[in-house]
């Protein structure tokens, strides 16, 4: 990474996968107003748009943390409350995960909340990390991300976390755990949730690399289930939605629990742990120069 971004590189092929480079800006989304009527319910936290409907049992959340959907301890809890919520609400049997940000599903975690600030405020970030890992990865309701946009690392997690992913089939678009090119490491349970995802191979080199895979090589790998054109990524997930609610709740959600269940107790075990690790990891003098580096390039339009 260090020799990437001394050299300004804005993409590093690797067989058709490249490391993405941003392009565009953004303006800002006004927050939707609530509203409700017999089967909708709408509420609308600062960072998270959620729109159950009740007759079909369908709830979208949409992430509107402007411009980016950086993912800083604000959004985290917001998110993990969101969840709780719906998995304690009876009328709400699946959730579509998508953004209400143009071209960006997240941009990951905040990387200023990793920059700069002091241990206490890592391990409060890192736990909220973790709580929205564990909620999503073993949520007991069917998750569909609807990717709408480019979603990098901790975007990525959010996506492979869910139960089916479709993506915008737009060739800017790119995906995947780029946390090498920051000069950091992803941790176990994002490298356990890619593994279970593409399979290890393909996770040894995505993960080494820092790729960023375009929808179609995203779709190739098993990344990503589904492309479809833009204007229908809800509608499409919607339709989805609808075959996996054919299914009897209580014998997906145990089969669900059996693919899942050890991998999110194998977090559950060391979560102190993988807190202290990261906290001494992320405060090292090098990392927090590398991310630095990082940022000043992100600002250069260079990353
Ligand atoms: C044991 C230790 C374990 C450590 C593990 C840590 C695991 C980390 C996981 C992560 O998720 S790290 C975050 C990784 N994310 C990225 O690398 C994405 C970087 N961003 C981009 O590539 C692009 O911004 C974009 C998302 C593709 C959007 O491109 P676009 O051209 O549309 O917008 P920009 O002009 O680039 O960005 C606008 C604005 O937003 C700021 N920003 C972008 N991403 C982040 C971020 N992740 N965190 C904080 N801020 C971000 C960017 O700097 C711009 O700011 P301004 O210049 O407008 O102030």
């Amino acid at each position: 990474m260090a020799a990437v971004l001394r050299r300004g590189i804005k993409f590093i092929s690797f067989g058709s996968s490249q490391v993405f480079s941003g392009g565009c800006k953004h303006g800002k989304t006004s927050t939707l107003s609530s509203f409700s009527s017999s089967n909708r319910n709408s509420s609308s936290s600062s960072k998270i748009k959620v729109d159950l409907d009740s007759s079909t049992g369908i709830a979208v959340m949409k992430f509107q943390n402007p411009p980016v959907n950086s993912m800083n301890l604000e959004f985290l809890t917001e998110f993990s409350i969101g969840l709780e919520k719906l998995e304690l609400d009876k009328s709400c049997r699946g959730v579509i995960l998508t953004s209400a940000q143009p071209k960006i599903f997240s941009a990951g975690l905040d990387i200023l909340d990793m920059y700069g600030k002091t241990p206490e405020h890592y391990e409060e970030f890192w736990r909220a990390v973790q709580d929205m890992w564990l909620k999503l990865y073993g949520y007991s309701k069917i998750t569909i991300a609807a990717i709408n946009g480019s979603s990098p690392a901790g975007g990525c997690l959010v996506s492979m976390a869910s139960d089916y992913r479709i993506m915008a089939d737009n060739p800017r678009y790119r995906i995947g755990l780029n946390e090498t090119q920051l000069g950091i490491v992803a941790p176990f349970w994002f490298k356990d949730t890619m593994v279970n995802t593409v399979g290890h191979r393909t996770t040894e080199l995505s993960l080494q690399f820092g790729l960023m895979y375009s929808p179609s090589d995203a779709l190739k790998i098993g990344l990503v289930d589904q492309l479809v054109p833009e204007e229908n990524i809800l509608s499409t997930a919607t339709e989805t939605m609808t075959k996996w609610l054919d299914i009897p709740d209580h014998a997906r959600e145990i089969s669900k629990s059996m693919l899942r269940k050890p991998t999110v107790d194998r977090l559950l075990a060391s979560r102190d742990a993988d807190i202290k690790n990261f906290v001494s990891f992320i405060a090292k003098d090098s990392i927090q120069k590398s991310l630095g580096l990082y940022l000043t390039m992100l600002k250069q339009r260079k990353v």
